[in-house]
Parts: C-alpha cells; sequence; structure tokens
C-alpha cells in the first residue's frame, strides 16, 4: 500500500450465484479524497462498498484498507477496522423509538463491553462527545426528542453525528440523499463535505443524481456492469461524459433530459421524504 492511499481495491470480482456484481475492479483512493461512485441501479456500487468494509467477501481480487486485506480479518481486528470507518446508509437505520442522543451513543458501542439500557449507562464523556457532534450536524436543540419525530434529512444528520462518535477516517456513504427531496439532499451532502474537509476524512460515496455528483465530488469514479469505466477528477468533467458511464453517447440537450428522466425513475426506489 503506498504512503498516501487508504484504500487500494485491485481485481476485484463478488459473484452472487450467476450474477456477476463486480468484475476485476480496481479502486485506489488517497487520505483526504472525497469520491463518487456512479453508475446505474445494479452496476455495483453498494457491493464495492461494502467490501470496502469487510461486510462481503470477495470472490477473488484484493481489497485493503488502511493497511489491513480486509478479507483475510476476522474478530477483533475486523471490528477494529470498522472502528475506524463510518458507514451511511440510504434509509439511515436510526432506532425509532429511542431518542436522537441515544442514537448517535450507539456510535460508540465498539469501544464499550456489554449491552446498554438508557442514556444513564454511557460515560459522561461519550453523551459529551455526542452532544458535540449532534451540534456539529445542528440538531442539539432535538437531542432528547424520539428519532422517529424527526424529518428524513434531519434523521440522516443524526446518522451522520452517529458515524462521528468512532471518529472515523473513512467515510463510506451508500446513496444518503436517495430518499430525501432535492433541497434536504443538498443540505446533507453539503454537510457531509463540510465535516470531510474539517476532519481531513477520506469519503466513498454512490450517488444517483449526475449533477449532485458533479458539484459534490472530487473524484468520479463510474461503475457499469461491476467494472469501473471512468475515473477522474470532477472538475472540468462534462455532465454528457458522465452519461457515458449509462452507456449512453449523447448528442443533444433534449437526449440528455431524457435520460436522466429514466435513470431517475429507475433510482427512485423509495419514495422521497421531506
Ligand atoms: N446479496 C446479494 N445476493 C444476490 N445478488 C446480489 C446481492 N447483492 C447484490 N446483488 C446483485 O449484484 C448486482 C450489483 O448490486 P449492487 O447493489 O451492488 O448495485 P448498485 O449499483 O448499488 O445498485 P443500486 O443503485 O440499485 O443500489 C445486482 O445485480 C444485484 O442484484
Amino acid at each position: 500500500m503506498s504512503e498516501t492511499s487508504v484504500i487500494e481495491v485491485e481485481g476485484l470480482t463478488k459473484r452472487f450465484g450467476d450474477t456477476v456484481a463486480l468484475g476485476d475492479a480496481a479502486l485506489r483512493v488517497d487520505r483526504g479524497e472525497i469520491v463518487v461512485l456512479l453508475g446505474r441501479s445494479g452496476s455495483g456500487k453498494s457491493t464495492l462498498l461494502r467490501h470496502l468494509d469487510g461486510l462481503e467477501t470477495p470472490t477473488s481480487g484484493s481489497v485493503r484498507v488502511l493497511g489491513e486485506e480486509v478479507p483475510s480479518l476476522t474478530g477483533r481486528r475486523l471490528r477494529a477496522l470498522r472502528g475506524r470507518i463510518g458507514f451511511v446508509f440510504q434509509q439511515f437505520e436510526l432506532v425509532p423509538s429511542l431518542t436522537v442522543l441515544e442514537n448517535v451513543l450507539t456510535g460508540s458501542l465498539a469501544e464499550l463491553r456489554g449491552p446498554r439500557l438508557g442514556l444513564w449507562s454511557y460515560p459522561k464523556r461519550l453523551k459529551l462527545a455526542a452532544l458535540g457532534h449532534l451540534d456539529r450536524v445542528g440538531l442539539l436543540d432535538q437531542a432528547y426528542q424520539r428519532a422517529d419525530t424527526l424529518s428524513g434529512g434531519q434523521q440522516q444528520r443524526v446518522a451522520i453525528a452517529r458515524a462521528l462518535m468512532q471518529e472515523p477516517e473513512i467515510l463510506l456513504a451508500d446513496e444518503p440523499v436517495a430518499s430525501l427531496d432535492p433541497e434536504s439532499s443538498a443540505q446533507v451532502m453539503a454537510l457531509i463535505r463540510e465535516i470531510a474537509l474539517d476532519a481531513g476524512l477520506t469519503v466513498v460515496c454512490s450517488l444517483h443524481q449526475v449533477d449532485l455528483a458533479l458539484s459534490w465530488g472530487d473524484r468520479i469514479v463510474g461503475l457499469r456492469h461491476g467494472a469501473v469505466v471512468l475515473d477522474t477528477q470532477a472538475s472540468g468533467l462534462s455532465k454528457a461524459e458522465v452519461m457515458e458511464i449509462y452507456g449512453k453517447v449523447v448528442t443533444s440537450t433534449t437526449e440528455l433530459s431524457a435520460i436522466e428522466d429514466e435513470l431517475t425513475d429507475a433510482a427512485s426506489v423509495v419514495e422521497p421524504v421531506r
């Protein structure tokens, strides 16, 4: 592993039965980079992200993260690596009946022993850290509300605060705004970028929205049928060039709009929430 890279994926193939989710995929990410994975539904984005956190085992190939060969890790060593990687999901994955603060505190469970029942069972140091992260994501006033009373955008910000409890070096985000309306999406993405830049976090984030990807990411990695078909800096990249990821050569603006509508429809598996 080179001195600057924190993620090195080489020749990664993953088959689920007859389905080739990833075929000889490669990715190298340097510390502090903000990378977007783009690609049609089923192109392998989630599968690639899940390999980085040891949630999938490769059929073949190498996955090195923070100097560790991920597929070879088990037990304590895998948990230790996961403690250095935050993961944010499309559906937030909060416990709806717990308060916002308790949800954030669950991000620290890796460093505590045994189950936790109620706020009193967490050390004061962690409660203060959790309140600090809630302040960072603009939700300090909601700390003692039940998580399910918040809007979708607020719930995703709670999930970000929960990930920050680990003080991660890498943040993985799997379509973090796919369930949100455009305004909340923009706010959540801006927040992730701000936090990443402040903390020097490395971010790998899958997205469906091409415009958002181009304005938000430093680098765009395009996947098609499980292979990396584009890997370039976002600045200067045109939307039409990005559309080639989707197997579309765009010759007019009208055609571009039609393709985008098709992709948005395909991506909207879940109804947007506020
Ligand atoms: N656990 C699994 N079992 C069987 N097939 C799977 C599994 N996980 C993923 N796949 C298949 O692997 C391929 C890649 O899926 P993946 O979820 O990585 O794509 P994606 O680009 O993240 O899609 P989306 O944008 O819809 O989330 C798809 O054909 C999918 O059906």
